[in-house]
């Protein structure tokens, strides 16, 4: 399909972002005598320090694409991600998303001390589902995410799930409802082999629904087995954009060096 014919979901032009850290410069310049200095004279704090996570990104998303992230530790995928979510502000550039794009991250908040099955309708309602529609999907999320498959444990509070079962849980809440952009971070990998190949069965269907998935994961199997594109990211910036074969082909040759 040519590219005027395809419908743009998340659009990033050269977007840049940069963390600020409080506190960074050890003890000597937080007395509360340079604090108070500093409020005085308004001079900005000498102790925060920045870290320019994002150096530049620009790309255009498409309905009905699956986009693998990959790039070694620390080089920005999560942070991207979390940008186009909207959940950290841009420094320069811009990044424009169709709809609300919904992040799913591994560390997404459930209420650890209420159980599974509470998670799930809060879950629901904060997507915006209605009580009727929650009711109607409730144990189809519980099922998908396979938590009862060694008894009861729905019922029982998050705190007593281990870290894979509260991922599966997670994932498939969120994966209950039609997404204009979905992100996902690392979920895929936390399940077992099981849940990862209903999970990848699930993104596929997302994906056929019409929306838009981007996977963050190290797992280059998982990437391969759902995206079609995949874009690198190394300290900041894009190192490679297109079909996965390639992308991956390139990133292995860079990490085997
Ligand atoms: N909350 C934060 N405050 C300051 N710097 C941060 C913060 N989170 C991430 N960074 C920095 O931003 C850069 C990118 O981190 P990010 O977590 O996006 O990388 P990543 O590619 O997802 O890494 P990984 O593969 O290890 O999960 C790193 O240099 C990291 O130290």
């Amino acid at each position: 399909m040519a590219d005027n014919e395809r419908i743009p979901t998340v659009i990033a032009d050269d977007a840049h972002v940069i963390y600020k850290v409080y506190g960074s410069a050890g003890n000597q310049q937080q007395s509360p005598l340079t604090s108070f200095k500093r409020i005085v004279t308004r001079t900005k704090a000498a102790n925060v320090r920045e870290v320019h996570a994002i150096k530049g990104v620009s790309f255009v998303a498409y309905r009905g694409e699956a986009i693998g992230l990959i790039g070694t530790n620390g080089s920005g995928k999560s942070t991207l991600l979390r940008a186009v979510a909207g959940l950290l502000p841009v420094a320069r550039g811009a990044i424009y998303a169709s709809g609300q794009p919904s992040l799913l991250g591994v560390n997404a908040v459930l209420m650890n001390d209420l159980p599974g099955d509470r998670n799930v309708e809060l879950g629901c309602l904060a997507m915006g589902m209605t009580p009727a529609e929650v009711k109607e999907k409730k144990q189809g999320i519980i099922d998908f995410s396979g938590i009862n498959d060694r008894g009861d444990f729905a019922s029982l509070p998050m705190r007593t799930y281990s870290s894979g079962m509260s991922a599966r849980l997670r994932f498939s809440i969120a994966a209950a409802k039609q997404h204009d952009v979905l992100l996902i971070d690392e979920a895929l990998a936390t399940g077992d082999a099981k849940f990862r190949r209903r999970s990848e069965a699930r993104v596929r269907e997302l994906r056929q629904q019409a929306g838009t998935v981007f996977l963050v994961s190290h797992s280059e199997q998982s990437i391969r087995d759902t995206c079609e594109r995949a874009i690198w990211l190394e300290s900041g910036l894009i190192r490679a954009d297109g079909p996965t074969a390639d992308v991956l082909k390139e990133y292995e040759s860079f990490v085997r060096k």
